[in-house]
């Protein structure tokens, strides 16, 4: 499989008032064309750093970055990858039409019927019926789907996203990571960083941790659950052991070996109880919580 993103010794050191400052040190990855990388870590680890590099908004101070094999900052390579950064910087005077419509033009894309296309994607994004309002008026939800629209209606070989969970309700965060599995399903290539971890573990093939500017752990959800020996069963009914802890709402959580994990569920079975869901023990969440035990974490 080709490669889409190659980064190599990328480092960054900038000015901080009146010292030099390393916040990307020697960070070596490589994404396959097709792949979904989620990039994680704490706030102002670098991995905002990292994607302007990425999309050549920041020069490394050493090292190199590559997109489909060619510098960012070469326009060819930056054809058909859409980017939508951490604080979108749509032109607030615009509508929701208009930025879309604006992005199709940039990247050359040109669908059939161009107004329904558009339209489409807006109705997709649940903001179809303020299409023609200006975005200044728009919450900070509603912006971000608006980005999102226009990143992905010019269906890209690449779609780079900081923070593309940021500012949506459970409603619009479920819908996001939808029609980002539904992109991820379509062959698309995707790398995006994110804090909800819940929603990271559903759809990246790997996930990439940064802590201090340096990238410490790349893991694929499998290597995660072999690490686990434990798993989670949560169910409504009787607490029947000592070992089954009450949760809220009458619900029950009882933590067992993964070998005892058939009789556990046969047991609950037994006593009546209504299962609710099974979940490996060691989550992305408790995984990196464990990483960074110990790290010292930047003042910002
Ligand atoms: N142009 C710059 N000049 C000086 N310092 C910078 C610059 N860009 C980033 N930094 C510093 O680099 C560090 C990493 O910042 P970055 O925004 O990449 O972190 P982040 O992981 O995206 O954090 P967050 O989750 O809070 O957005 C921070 O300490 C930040 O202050």
């Amino acid at each position: 499989m080709s490669v889409a993103i190659e980064l190599r010794h990328l480092t960054k050191i900038v000015r901080q008032k009146w010292r030099q400052k390393t916040i990307l040190e020697d960070i070596n990855l490589s994404v396959s064309q097709g792949e979904v990388f989620g990039f994680i870590g704490p706030n102002g680890a670098g991995k905002s750093s990292t994607i302007k590099s990425l999309m050549g908004l920041y020069a490394p101070s050493s090292g190199d970055v590559l997109l489909f094999g060619q510098p960012p900052t070469k326009p060819s390579a930056r054809v058909g990858v859409a980017y939508v950064a951490e604080t979108n910087n749509l032109y607030d005077r615009l509508t929701p039409f208009e930025c879309v419509d604006g992005m199709l033009y940039f990247h050359q894309v040109k669908p059939d019927n161009r107004k329904q296309y558009i339209m489409r994607w807006l109705d997709r994004f649940g903001i179809a019926d303020v299409a023609d309002k200006p975005i200044y008026k728009f919450s900070k939800g509603m912006a971000q789907r608006t980005a999102l629209a226009q990143a992905m209606a010019v269906n890209p070989r690449l779609l780079v996203l900081d923070e593309p969970l940021s500012g949506l309700d459970p409603v619009g965060r479920k819908l996001v990571v939808d029609l980002l599995s539904e992109y991820k399903a379509g062959g698309g290539t995707l790398f995006f960083s994110s804090h909800v971890l819940f929603d990271v573990e559903r759809i990246a093939d790997r996930f990439g941790l940064i802590l201090n500017g340096r990238l410490v752990m790349v893991q694929t959800p499998s290597e995660i659950a072999k690490r686990s020996s434990e798993a989670h069963i949560r169910y409504f009914g009787e607490a029947f052991n000592a070992d089954i802890v009450p949760e809220t709402g009458g619900r029950k959580r009882w933590t067992v070996q993964k070998e005892d994990l058939w009789s556990a569920l046969e047991a609950i079975k037994a006593s009546g109880g209504e299962l609710v869901d099974v979940q490996q023990a060691l989550t992305l969440e408790a995984l990196f919580s464990k990483e960074l035990e110990g790290v010292h974490l930047p003042t910002i």
